[in-house]
């Protein structure tokens, strides 16, 4: 791939490039400190993967970077420019697209109509021309292709897909309407095997296309197929950080699985 990456020319995205950075952030709800002192970066055309055990902080990881919840302290940076957002449509204005695990989908309707929910093409030379079906049906068709979705009928119910066929519909709409990082909340997790490999294959491609991603998942091995960088959260504070080449995929599910603790644990359980 040459410098500035294909898909993305047009927002200037180079590999590497720092998108958002987090330094030092920490957040606390009145007593109760969630996340403490994490650093993290996402780079364009790189997938970060955050690893944690319920409760280790990484819904309000998501929730800072996409506007929800503002930190309380350390500093992040978008573009190189400080930031603390006090609504999610700043972050969305600034490229930061988050798609959660409940999709905000409607099954009933066509896959198109999802695609578009909310930012639907109205209008046209005709005043009265309404909603523009047509187009929106070929945008839709031409981005999921694009990106590998097989999808056989775009005027489809969304309901009538899989789970991972949903998210990668959801991921593209993202990357669509101008997501230049994406923060996918567990998307592997109600998935089996098949389906799974599915959404992976299109994190891969969201990474190859040139956005940031920020992979949340409970599963080391799904992370470890797509990522580039990982940070493991255990009560609100990162106990490991590191680059893909300084990292084996065992020693992650390790440290995932309990690492001392798990050892501690074997010798105590230790049968004769
Ligand atoms: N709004 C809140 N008010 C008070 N405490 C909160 C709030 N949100 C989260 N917490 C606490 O912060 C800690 C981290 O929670 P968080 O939801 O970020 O973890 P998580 O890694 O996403 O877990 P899970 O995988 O179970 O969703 C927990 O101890 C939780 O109880």
């Amino acid at each position: 791939m040459t410098d500035t990456l294909a898909g993305h020319a047009d927002r200037g995205l180079r590999r590497g490039e720092p998108l958002v950075e987090l330094i030092g952030v920490g957040k606390s709800y009145g007593p109760i400190s969630a996340l403490r002192d994490v650093d993290l970066r996402v780079a364009a055309g790189e997938v970060t993967c955050v690893l944690g055990d319920n409760g280790a902080g990484k819904s309000t990881l998501i929730k800072i970077i996409s506007g929800l919840h503002p930190h309380t302290s350390g500093s992040l940076k978008v573009d190189g420019v400080d930031r603390s957002f006090s609504s999610p449509r700043e972050a969305l204005d600034l490229g930061i697209a988050t798609v959660y695990q409940d999709l905000a989908v409607v099954p009933l309707m066509e896959v198109w109509r999802n695609f578009f929910l909310g930012s639907e093409l109205v209008g046209g030379r005709h005043p009265l021309a309404g909603m523009r079906i047509r187009e929106m049906r070929r945008i839709a068709d031409r981005e999921l292709r694009k990106m590998g979705i097989a999808v056989s009928d775009i005027n489809q119910p969304i309901g009538t897909l899989s789970g991972g066929q949903r998210q990668c519909v959801a991921i593209a709409r993202a990357v669509y309407f101008g997501a230049r990082v994406l923060i996918l909340d567990e998307p592997t997790a109600a998935l089996g095997v098949k389906q799974s490999g599915v959404v992976l294959k299109y994190i891969a491609a969201a990474r190859d296309a040139g956005l940031g991603v920020v992979f949340i998942t409970h599963n080391p091995q799904h992370a470890y197929l797509v990522g580039d960088h990982f940070v493991i959260l255990k009560l609100g504070a990162a106990v490991l950080d590191a680059q893909r080449g300084a990292v084996t995929l065992a020693e992650l599910t390790t440290q995932m699985a309990g690492g001392d603790e798990l050892a501690e644990l074997s010798r105590e359980l230790d049968r004769p």
